[in-house]
């Protein structure tokens, strides 16, 4: 449709909106009555009616979304950084993970209508939308439904209203142990399942509810993991109805995550080899049988994860941080934060994008080494038992996004020692936070480019927090009792045992009163 007819055939918000930037309602923006007076000052926003009882958040959203959004925007699939004259692409609609090369995908928005939207337009919506309980909206990652799967129906979304996750000013550990003093952690691990999976598994979930609906072959969804996509891929299915199977290296997961899963009532196949052995295994599965491929591989993921990027900013008051530090594994999630950075520059809601690291475990660093080597060769690697469990990954499906990802903005990789992640963690939680090994990775890579110049003290820095630090009691347990084989644990905080008779407890009292005093 051209751009003059498609406009015609909007109400006045949406007409106007290049030059005037209208503010936009809690739902979506494109509604006949504008919020916007005469004069173009914000109107005082009018109480929403209380929804009738009889009617659900979804009923609500059927009856007050304007049937616009669904037309306005489109995305597809095409071969991820294609040649500008390819013409291959495939619909979302389409069961397809890889290009005809055998190269991956990428979803492709269609940014020219995008662009009819300038960057004030978009910040306003989704600033809107925050903290809202209207669905989809309420969802961190639907509150920039049209960036994410702009054509799916409401109806279809499968949601915990993940996301608007906390970013958290880190006080402490940066004025303590780096003398940093605009350090933030974005806590995406403390979210419906406890990691930022669910950013990302909240868009599948929904697209095969979709198909689903529309009879495609989809009988369940399938992914390998090493915890935490196997326990948003269990939750979401469970909650839609939909037959989940899960890959998992046997005895390489925490008890956590591996409960996650059996009480979801996913299909738990425990198998006998490492996460890129069962990775091998879904692939050459989901090429047989009628299960939907899950694992970041399928591009549709990085869509969800992409918007804990637009967040940060967003959360910044769109100002751009210096440096987003990610612990990367299978390398999805540096291109997803890479992807939304980029968008917002490309949209106008900033004006550059921040420098990314990606933080790998010295026991699982194939892209480490790569970029070590002046990026001259991959290879992948057998990876060794690392905390970071979760990354304990060897030949990453995503290599290729998360090189264009790191050469594009002036991005860095780091790695971490087993000793030095689980100390950054112990000095972590030691500040109030409580976090995951993977994070202590992140973290120590802050550390050793700040210790070496790169990261200065006052540049605004954030470090991405992936799981939540409770799916990962049993390393720290262990840290905490010194009982980790070559490792001083010098953080160690065991607890003290004790005579249950008062003189005994004010003596180890009165002892550490006087450690503390100053
Ligand atoms: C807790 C945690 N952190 C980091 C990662 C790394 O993310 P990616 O595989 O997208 O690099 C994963 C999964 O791989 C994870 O589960
Ligand atoms: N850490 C992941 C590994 C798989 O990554 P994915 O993003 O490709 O699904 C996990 O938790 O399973």
């Amino acid at each position: 449709m051209a751009s003059t007819s498609l406009f015609q055939s909007l109400p006045f918000s949406l007409q106007t909106s290049k030059r005037a930037s209208p503010k936009p309602s809690a739902h979506f923006v494109i509604r006949a009555q504008s919020p916007i007076s005469q004069n173009n000052a914000p109107a005082p926003a009018a109480a929403k009616q209380r929804r009738p009882a009889d009617e659900n958040i979804r009923d609500e959203a059927r009856r007050v979304n304007a049937p616009h959004d669904h037309h306005l925007f489109s995305a597809k699939y095409v071969p991820f950084n294609a040649d500008p004259s390819s013409t291959e692409s495939y619909s979302l609609d389409e069961i397809v993970y890889r290009s005809q090369s055998g190269g991956l995908l990428d979803v492709q928005h269609d940014m020219a209508a995008l662009k009819r939207f300038d960057g004030e337009y978009w910040r306003s919506l989704f600033d809107s939308r925050v903290g809202k309980t209207t669905w989809p909206y309420g969802s961190g990652v639907w509150s920039k439904k049209e960036w994410v799967l702009p054509e799916i129906h409401d109806d279809d979304i499968v949601s915990a209203f993940e996301g608007n996750s906390n970013l958290f000013w880190a006080e402490r550990f940066g004025k303590q142990f780096l003398g940093m003093n605009d350090l933030w952690v974005k806590h995406c691990g403390i979210s419906h399942t406890g990691s930022f999976k669910d950013l990302g598994m909240t868009v599948l979930v929904s697209q095969v509810n979709r198909l689903r609906k529309m009879n495609r072959p989809v009988v369940g969804v399938g992914c390998a993991s090493t915890g935490d996509t196997s326990a948003a891929l269990s939750a979401y299915c469970a909650s839609a109805g939909i037959p989940s199977i899960v890959f998992l290296p046997a005895n390489r997961i925490s008890l956590a995550q591996l409960v996650q899963p059996i009480a979801n009532g996913a299909f738990v196949l425990s198998i006998d080899t490492d996460f890129d052995g069962c990775m091998q295994l879904i692939r050459e599965v989901t090429a047989e049988l009628p299960i939907y491929l899950a694992n970041s591989l399928n591009s549709l993921r990085l869509e969800g994860q992409k918007t804990a990027a637009i967040e940060i900013l967003q959360q910044f008051d769109w100002q751009v941080p210096d440096w987003v530090i990610v612990p990367g594994g299978n390398l999805g999630n540096i291109y997803a934060f890479y992807k939304g950075f980029k968008m917002c520059k490309e949209l106008g809601l900033v004006d550059k994008i921040p420098r990314l690291v990606c933080a790998q475990a010295a026991n699982a660093d194939p892209l480490y080494k790569y970029f070590k080597s002046g990026w001259k060769d991959f290879k992948p690697v057998i990876p060794t038992t690392t905390f970071a469990s979760a990354i304990q990954i060897g030949d990453p499906v995503s290599i290729d996004r998360a090189v264009h990802a790191i050469k594009s903005c002036d991005g860095i990789v780091e790695e971490a020692t087993e000793e030095e992640l689980m100390d950054a963690t112990m000095q972590a939680d030691s500040t109030g936070m409580f976090i995951c090994p993977h994070t202590g990775v992140a973290l120590t890579a802050l550390i050793k480019l700040k210790n070496s110049g790169v990261i200065k003290a006052t540049d605004r820095t954030v470090v991405v927090s992936t799981a939540h630090g409770l799916k990962f009691t049993q390393s720290k347990i262990d840290y905490h009792s010194k009982k980790i084989k070559d490792m001083a644990c010098r953080y160690a905080n065991p607890p003290k045992e004790v005579k249950a008779d008062f003189g005994s407890v004010m003596d180890v009292l009165k002892t550490y009163l006087q450690s503390k005093a100053h």
